[in-house]
């Protein structure tokens, strides 16, 4: 069975988890961006994916399964509005080609939270100018954020908003996989959560990935999860 999963930090738990108690002993795992993520399984190209939240609606007979997401209570860190303006004064937002989520959301916080009316435009520019905005995530906003005089953080200005957590991505299922199957998942999701420091792979600076898993990064799809999950799908439904 082909599983796909987010290629950022913020994974590495579930990745961990997943080849140590590969369910069944029958998945195989791939890493990508969350937009590729979602394309992939779309094509029927993997049987299960952790995908963007706001591309779970247009997966034909999708079901979202485990207990577990990518979330955040609160700031998140690595998904952010960076600009060297005033929010009143941007005029033009540059979008990060690898989201499909955030992409939504920025737009929703504009809207109805910042009360904003920028322009949109996709992919990052070398350059920004004064009166623009980049949103950008995953692990290049801890690169990115050095150059900009200030940051919006995306989870967190949700969460001002509705008073919710927001969720990232979900685990969904195309075809249904039976209960013993959906438990072992679990259990292995279960595994990569209970072991996060020993999930972090070498290349990252240890501590600043540890404290991003442990106090950022959100793993358990509870209930105030669910519910921000059905507001933010009802907002890309009837936007505004
Ligand atoms: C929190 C994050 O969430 C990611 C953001 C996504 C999006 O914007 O579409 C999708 C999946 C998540 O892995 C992050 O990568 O920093």
């Amino acid at each position: 069975m082909k599983v796909v999963a987010v290629s950022y930090l913020n994974t590495v738990p579930f990745i961990y988890g997943i080849e140590r108690v590969s369910p069944l002993g029958r998945l195989s795992l791939s890493l990508a961006v969350p937009a590729a993520c979602a394309d992939i399984l779309k094509k029927g190209e993997a049987d299960i994916a952790l995908i963007p939240a706001a591309e779970v609606l247009q997966i034909p007979n999708y079901k979202v399964i485990t207990d577990y997401c990518i979330a955040a209570e609160g700031a998140v860190d690595t998904v952010a509005l960076l600009s060297n303006s005033q929010i009143l004064d941007i005029k033009r937002i540059y979008l990060d080609a690898d989201s499909r989520t955030s992409v939504l959301l920025v737009k929703i916080l504009a809207k109805e939270y910042w009360g904003i009316e920028p322009e949109w435009v996709d992919g990052i520019p070398l350059q920004i100018k004064e009166g623009e905005g980049v949103m950008a995530i995953g692990d290049k906003v801890f690169e990115m954020e050095k150059v900009f005089a200030k940051k919006w953080d995306l989870a967190h200005e949700w969460q001002q908003m509705t008073g919710l957590p927001f969720v990232f991505a979900v685990w969904v299922a195309t075809t249904e996989r039976g209960k013993e199957f959906e438990d072992e998942l679990n259990e292995a999701l279960k595994v990569g959560v209970e072991n996060i420091a020993a999930s972090i792979p070498a290349k990252y600076d240890f501590q600043k990935a540890y404290n991003y898993l442990i106090n950022n990064i959100k793993f358990n799809l509870d209930e105030p999860k669910r519910e921000s999950l059905k507001i933010f799908w009802e907002k890309i439904i009837t936007p505004g």
